[in-house]
């Protein structure tokens, strides 16, 4: 029997499991509110928090590290790769512990996970991390030579959702088009052509939707004029892209719940800002759409929100549902699609691969 740990640090919430072979045995989500993360000013700072909320949920659950025989780690922003599972190496600690490529809840990952791991001498991995990259070139194009267009999205999720609902079609994943909307702290809207994120947002850099706690695209020109007023700094124009825009800057929480109590006691500020929310979301569907040529064979929602059928799945489906079919996987599925890569390695069915990749494109 293999017994796996699985830590997915989101930017939101610390999700953990304990697989037994492919037996769930035990798992937790635990929630950070805005206030709780405000303190931090780099995600390196967050991780003795972190630390603590997965050796909590050990000491919980009441198994010893010892009797583990991997951990695995939601993956975070390094170079561009392609997807599969990745061995942790001090290359890629170095690169994550100082956000080489970027800052973000995931970098955490592979870090306590090979923190832990090493303790007992077991093996530690992460999978389809965030950076996972198949775009289409045509897609890389952003409107200016000195800026690209990056893949940076829930790739974890995003593929694991596609792969179970091309399964309900009883189809293979490379044989289907679908446009799968991860929505939890971040939003990511990708285009899967036939097993290939060819376009998708990048979710974390300021461009796609607003969300709980992102601004997404904001008026180019407006953004200018504000940074060389000197009205603002480096580190407080980065926030509100990123940590304190979205519903924090307009409603003061990041927890879509709180936001679903105020529209069901009729608060119409809140009621409009949510409305605004599922509206670029939409937008955003039929952008995706547009890449596939309108042959959608499917339409994904899930992440956190997803579990909101009254309000959030309610307007996505009026916007969207003449361009495909819908299908919701409320939450979505990270620490299972873990638990299977970290397995498919121990049982010699998959080779981890070593980062960074040789192919001389990811280099
Ligand atoms: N049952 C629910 N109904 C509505 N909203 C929910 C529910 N559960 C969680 N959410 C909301 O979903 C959002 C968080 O989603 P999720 O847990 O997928 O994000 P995360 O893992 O923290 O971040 P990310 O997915 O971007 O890495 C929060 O706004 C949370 O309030
Ligand atoms: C970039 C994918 C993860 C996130 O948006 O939080």
């Amino acid at each position: 029997m293999n017994r796996i740990l699985v830590i997915n640090p989101g930017s939101t919430s610390t999700k953990l499991a304990i697989y037994d072979d492919e037996k769930l045995v035990s798992k937790d989500t635990v929630r950070h509110s805005s206030e709780e993360l405000a303190p931090f000013k780099r995600m390196a700072e967050q991780y003795e928090f972190r630390k603590d909320v997965i050796k909590k949920f050990l000491e919980k659950s009441g198994y010893p590290l010892s009797t583990f025989s991997a951990i695995v780690g939601r993956g975070g922003l390094l170079r561009p790769i392609p997807g599969g599972v990745y061995k942790i190496n001090e290359l890629m600690k170095e690169e994550l512990r100082e956000g080489k490529y970027g800052e973000h809840a995931s970098n955490l990952g592979a870090l306590i996970a090979h923190e832990l791991a090493s303790e007992y001498n077991i093996p530690s991995f992460i999978a389809d991390p965030v950076v996972v990259d198949e775009m289409e070139d045509i897609a890389r194009f952003s409107g200016h030579p000195d800026f690209e267009r990056k893949s940076i999205f829930h790739a974890l999720n995003q593929k694991a959702v596609a792969r179970l609902i091309a399964e309900k079609m009883n189809k293979k994943y490379n044989e289907v088009n679908l446009i799968v909307v991860h929505m939890g702290g971040g939003i990511s809207i990708g285009a899967h052509k036939k097993g290939k994120v060819v376009d998708v947002n990048n979710a974390l850099d300021g461009d796609g939707p607003f969300t709980p706690e992102r601004s997404g695209t904001l008026p180019m020109t407006q953004i200018i004029d504000l940074v060389y007023s000197n009205k603002i700094t480096f580190d407080e124009m980065k926030k509100r892209i990123k940590g304190k825009g979205g519903l924090v800057a307009y409603l003061d929480t990041n927890d879509a719940l709180e936001v679903q109590k105020r529209v069901e006691s009729g608060d119409e500020y809140a009621t409009l800002i949510y409305k605004a929310m599922a509206l670029q979301i939409s937008k955003w569907i039929g952008k995706m759409a547009t890449a596939l040529n309108f042959e959608v064979d499917g339409i994904i929602l899930t992440g956190g929100l997803a579990y909101d059928k009254n309000n959030m799945i309610k307007w996505l489906t009026e916007h969207t549902q003449f361009i495909a079919p819908i299908y919701i996987v409320p939450g979505g599925d990270e620490e299972k699609a873990l638990a299977e890569a970290a397995l498919r390695v121990l049982r010699g069915e998959e080779t981890p691969k070593n980062y960074p990749p040789m192919e001389e494109h990811y280099a």
